[in-house]
């Protein structure tokens, strides 16, 4: 008989894949499984078993004792302390094969699907340095000396950053001017516990092909005295920062932006291009992470909802309309949906800048307007949770020809395209698209027909 396992032994395993966390998947003598942190697909290491459970456990790698020819060296110095990115030790090809097999395996294993077609993912042109945006809590450390960085692995322990080789090279100077600019004015830092101080997180945002770039302090209270004279600093310093803004959250707990942000200088949002569009983006409202990426998603999903001129297509959960805009160019009109009182606003510019007249954009929940619409074509974009179930069910009464579903969640996905075939649909096609390298996450649109049985 295997002896069990103890917290805090060390075992020696070999990895043989990873997970949709982001872990690397072993086998513990006894059967169970191990998820590692740190782990490449091929190694065999040692490591540290930190939580047990009845039927799995967890570990971290403590040495790698013979290293899978998929490890490379992080181009990040503080990988193996940061939480943003799982996999920076991982080959970029291992990367996508993994993410594809997270999208097959939720297919097969949450939505119960036997037969998937999920085409290889789409791999991002620069897997470093594609972020567009990055928001970053600022804390003190042990000598109370300010830090900006991301948060250690399931902790609120702040990585201090003097770069970050996965966001666009252009934030890196005006990520160390902000440092620069909260330790000459002195503001306070905000601590969790006590709920006191002000500032709390710092957001960069960069066009990637205007350059135009956009800086957002959130704090916990109304204002950051002398905040115009550090704006004036920071735009003189960098001319593309068109515009420094507060958002004040005043809640506790993980939340990033509080409901209200005031423009201090400039203007409160940045353009950027994409599919032969210019968008306005504003601190809060949603933009893909990475453009060049979110072009294709966008051509890929006007592809999949191959409009015509006759056809009205519904785009729900539509941001600030970048689907909208792209797909209002074959069909006859767009009704775009969205909660978000800013995204809908910037959509209507969006649209309007743009000149095009063929769209329109209703502010509400999903739940709520869809009912209340019909359409030739739906493609819906929802956020990680997926669609609600009252819109499953809308979705099946309103039958419309085709659906293209935009999801950042395999499981979610699998969930509700399982729902969608139970009703009558047919699932033609799965594109996973990298979004996120370097991570575990994945983009993936589903192309779904309305089958025989309606
Ligand atoms: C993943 S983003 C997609 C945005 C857009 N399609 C794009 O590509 O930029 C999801 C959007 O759904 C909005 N949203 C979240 N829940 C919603 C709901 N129940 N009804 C309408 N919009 C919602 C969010 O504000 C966000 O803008």
């Amino acid at each position: 008989m295997t002896a069990a396992a103890l917290q805090g032994e060390l075992v020696t395993v070999e990895i043989t894949a990873l997970a949709a966390g982001g872990d690397g998947i072993a086998r513990l003598p006894d059967g169970r499984v191990l998820f590692v942190g740190d782990a490449v697909p091929g190694d065999r290491a040692e490591v540290r078993l930190v939580h047990l459970k009845k039927d799995c456990a967890f570990g971290q790698v403590r040495r790698v004792l013979e290293a899978s020819p998929e490890r490379v060296t992080p181009a990040c110095p503080v990988a193996d302390r940061c939480g943003s990115c799982q996999w920076q030790a991982v080959a970029y090809p291992a990367q996508l094969t993994a993410k594809r097999s997270q999208v097959q395996d939720a297919l097969v294993h949450l939505g119960g699907f036997e037969d998937v077609p999920v085409e290889p993912v789409i791999a991002q042109v620069r897997p470093l340095g594609y972020r567009n945006k990055s928001t970053f809590p600022v804390g003190c450390n042990r000598r109370g000396e300010v830090v900006i960085g991301y948060y250690r692995k399931d902790s609120h322990q702040i990585v201090p950053l003097a770069a970050c080789p996965v966001q666009d090279e252009r934030l890196d100077p005006l990520l160390a001017a902000v440092g620069d600019c909260i330790r000459t004015y002195g503001w306070s830092i905000y601590a969790e516990k006590p709920h006191r101080g002000l500032i709390r997180h710092v957001s960069l945002r960069v066009g990637e092909r205007t350059g135009q770039m956009l800086l957002t302090f959130v704090i916990n209270g109304e204002q950051l005295p002398g905040i115009e004279a550090a704006a004036a600093h920071l735009q003189e310093a960098f001319p593309a920062l068109m515009g420094v803004c507060v958002n004040t959250n005043r809640r506790r707990g993980n939340t990033i932006f509080g409901p209200e942000t005031r423009c201090v200088a400039g203007q409160g949002f940045i353009e950027d291009e994409l599919e032969g569009f210019r968008f306005r983006i504003e601190s809060t409202t949603f933009f893909q992470i990475c453009t060049s990426q979110a072009e294709r998603l966008a051509r890929l999903v006007v592809e999949a909802a191959a409009a015509t001129a006759q056809m009205r297509v519904i785009d729900a959960y539509c941001g600030i309309g970048t689907l909208s805009l792209p797909l209002a160019r074959s069909a006859h009109q767009v009704i775009g949906i969205e909660s978000h009182p800013r995204s809908v606003e910037q959509a209507r510019i969006n649209a309007r800048a743009n000149n095009v007249t063929n769209c329109q954009f209703q502010l509400g929940a999903v739940e709520q307007c869809l009912p209340g619409l019909a359409a030739d074509i739906l493609v819906l974009d929802p956020p990680r949770k997926g669609c609600d179930p009252a819109v499953i069910e809308t979705i099946l009464r309103l039958a419309p020809l085709r659906v293209v579903y935009v999801s950042c969640n395999p499981a979610t996905l699998a969930r509700d395209l399982r729902l969608l075939v139970q009703g009558g649909y047919q699932l033609q096609r799965v594109q996973p698209v990298d979004m996120f390298a370097q991570t575990h996450h994945i983009e993936s649109v589903a192309t779904l027909l309305r089958g025989a049985s309606f």
